[in-house]
């Protein structure tokens, strides 16, 4: 049923350069939550801090029950484990076949027989849509199988949590539909915790049930998907609409006059395509089912009661 994540008061610098600072959620366990923030905001660095690739400055990372942050390495072997990585170009081995790259994680980790390897890697094949394709070398593939392939790689140990980094980068919109749909579905499927860094806003709108938006150094927000998709928070609201008028420029932050003075020009400009109504009165995409036939663990009831919430609330006025 996954496990959560619960990060306290993380900071984290590479010499005189603070990434972030003080930066606390938590990643209920078994949901879905997607990262997002401006390039170079320091999402990666967060993904490879949460799996202990790097040591934070000061706070916590508490997976488990254990603060990942103080272990050693051959405790945080043991803990990682627990993670299933999805690296941005899959990361295989570009000299195995997909089958072998799949794999890997089995042999070099368990003991398990050969018999046994086989009958996980082509269970995780058939699960993200490769069966067929055990013979092919990753240059023969196309991007988005290679990120499939990773995938089911990141899935044979089963992972309590797997952590996505920008899965959909390079793919064209449709490949990127059926990878969300394909997240959504083993989510479901496994009900592992789900950190999905992206700037691909469509899929942050669609998929998870939490959001979070790295900006200036800091966690901006944090919550879940209705929260941030209704946010009047001028950041939140810049990179989510992905407008120029903001907060965010194009290599810095921008000064508070100019702000000011863009977002005044927006409000006269109503109609042009932006919501830019009362809270809540924003568009709120339906979130993306599982597909039929997959069972849905019993969560899906509470996300079914939280997705009438907010459209219960439009239609009363309250
Ligand atoms: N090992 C490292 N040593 C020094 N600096 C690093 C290291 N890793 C990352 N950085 C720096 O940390 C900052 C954040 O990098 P990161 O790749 O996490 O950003 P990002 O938000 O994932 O960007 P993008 O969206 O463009 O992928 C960058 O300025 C980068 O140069």
């Amino acid at each position: 049923m996954g496990v959560e994540i619960c990060v306290e008061g993380l900071t984290k610098s590479f010499g005189h350069q603070v990434i972030w600072q003080d930066v606390s959620l938590t990643l209920p366990a078994g949901e879905v939550s997607v990262m997002l923030g401006p390039s170079g905001t320091g999402k990666s660095v967060f993904l490879k801090t949460l799996v202990g690739l790097l040591r934070p400055d000061r706070g916590s990372v508490t997976v488990a029950g254990r603060d990942i942050t103080r272990l050693r390495e051959h405790e945080l072997y043991e803990v990682r484990k627990l993670f299933g990585v999805l690296f941005q170009d899959g990361a295989l081995f570009g000299s195995m076949n997909l089958y072998d790259n799949i794999a890997f994680p089995l042999r070099e980790h368990t003991r398990k027989p050969e018999g046994e390897i086989r009958r996980i890697v082509l269970e995780k094949m058939d699960m993200v849509g490769l069966i067929g394709a055990e013979g092919k070398l990753p240059g023969e593939i196309s991007g988005g199988m290679r990120k499939r392939a990773g995938l089911a790689r990141a899935l044979v140990l089963d992972p309590e949590i797997i952590l996505f980094d920008e899965p959909d980068s390079g793919l064209d919109p449709v490949r990127v539909a059926y990878l969300n749909q394909l997240i959504v579905d083993l989510n479901a499927q496994i009900d592992a915790t789900f950190l999905i860094v992206t700037h691909d806003i469509a899929s942050a709108r669609q998929v998870p049930d939490n959001i979070g938006l790295l900006f200036r150094r800091e966690l901006v927000m944090f919550g879940p998907r209705e929260q941030l998709l209704t946010s009047e928070e001028p950041v939140v609201r810049q990179f989510l609409n992905g407008r120029m008028q903001g907060p965010i420029g194009m290599a810095e932050e921008k000064d508070a006059a100019q702000v000011e003075q863009e977002l005044a020009q927006l409000g006269e400009h109503h109609g042009s395509g932006e919501h830019t109504g009362t809270p809540g009165s924003q568009d709120l995409p339906p979130r993306l089912l599982p597909g039929p036939g997959i069972t849905r663990p019993p969560r899906w009831q509470a996300i079914a009661r939280r997705e009438a919430e907010p459209r219960r609330r439009e239609v009363t006025g309250a």
